[in-house]
């Protein structure tokens, strides 16, 4: 599979480590230094492309991917707001689109567990709930787009919380998402539930951000020639 890297950060390396090791070939690179690569004649040679940049820059981006027919997997946090967009022209163009706020096996298994958890506490009303998420210093976005994920499968199952703050709070509808930020800290996601009785807590730990770009890897394998909208749901059947 020929690969486009738009984001040759600290995510765009350790993907490509991953995807060569598997036999298959980066054909573009591209960073603030070569964005000339983002036009359609180049982006068009790739099967795929991978997208990991900044809040500001994934949209546009995934954009020129629609214009040059690529199917793009973007791991990109901090730009949902403009989502339905993105949604809605690819299903315009008929192109394929993939995103997920986190390519970890392991966060995707999270992801049902938390959603099983509110759902068990959703009629335990004795029961506070708030977050912590801790990630190294150079990310850019809080909180993370994965404790926003949590964050909303949350406010699915449990009526009593209104929507989610990212700061303490002493207001009872408010689901509390705490971010610190600490070297060298890849990804932790903790979600602890408080009785005057006793606690629950889950929590998933990235050792590495092998995780996020093997997943990635598999994403994109998975999404070459398919057209649509999809997630990491779709592609480990969860
Ligand atoms: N979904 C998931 O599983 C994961 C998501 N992420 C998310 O991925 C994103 C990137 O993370 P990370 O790799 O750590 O960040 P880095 O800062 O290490 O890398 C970002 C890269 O994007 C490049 N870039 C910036 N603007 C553009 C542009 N307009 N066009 C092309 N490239 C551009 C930068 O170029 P230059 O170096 O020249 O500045 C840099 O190479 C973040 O939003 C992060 O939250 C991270 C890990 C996992
Ligand atoms: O910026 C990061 O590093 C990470 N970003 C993603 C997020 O915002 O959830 C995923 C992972 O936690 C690492």
């Amino acid at each position: 599979m020929k690969i486009a890297l738009i984001g040759y950060g600290k995510m765009g390396k350790a993907i490509e480590a991953i995807a060569t090791a598997k036999g298959h070939t980066v054909i573009h690179r591209i960073d603030l230094n070569n964005k000339h690569l983002l036009d359609k004649e180049h982006l068009q040679q790739a099967d795929v492309a991978i997208e990991f940049t900044t809040p500001e820059t994934a949209y546009s981006n995934i954009l020129k991917c629609f214009e040059a027919n690529v199917p793009v997997v973007c791991g990109t946090t901090g730009w949902l707001e403009k989502l339905p967009d993105v949604k809605a022209r690819c299903l315009e163009k008929h192109q394929g689109f993939l995103y997920a706020s986190n390519f970890s096996i392991g966060v995707n298994i999270f992801f049902e567990i938390n959603k099983r958890l509110a759902e068990l506490m959703s009629t335990q009303p004795q029961y506070d709930v708030k977050m912590e998420e801790i990630h190294h210093t150079q990310k850019k976005d809080a909180p993370s787009g994965t404790a926003i994920t949590l964050a909303e499968h949350i406010l699915d199952k449990l009526d009593r919380k209104a929507g989610w703050v990212n700061q303490e709070s002493s207001q009872p509808q408010e689901l509390s998402i705490i971010s610190k930020r600490e070297d060298p800290a890849p990804g932790t996601h903790s979600i602890t539930y408080t009785s005057a009785i006793d606690d629950i807590t889950i929590t998933h730990t990235a050792h590495s951000r092998e995780g996020f770009a093997a997943g990635a890897v598999i994403a994109a394998e998975w999404l070459n020639g398919k057209k649509g909208i999809f997630t990491m749901k779709d592609v480990l059947s969860l």
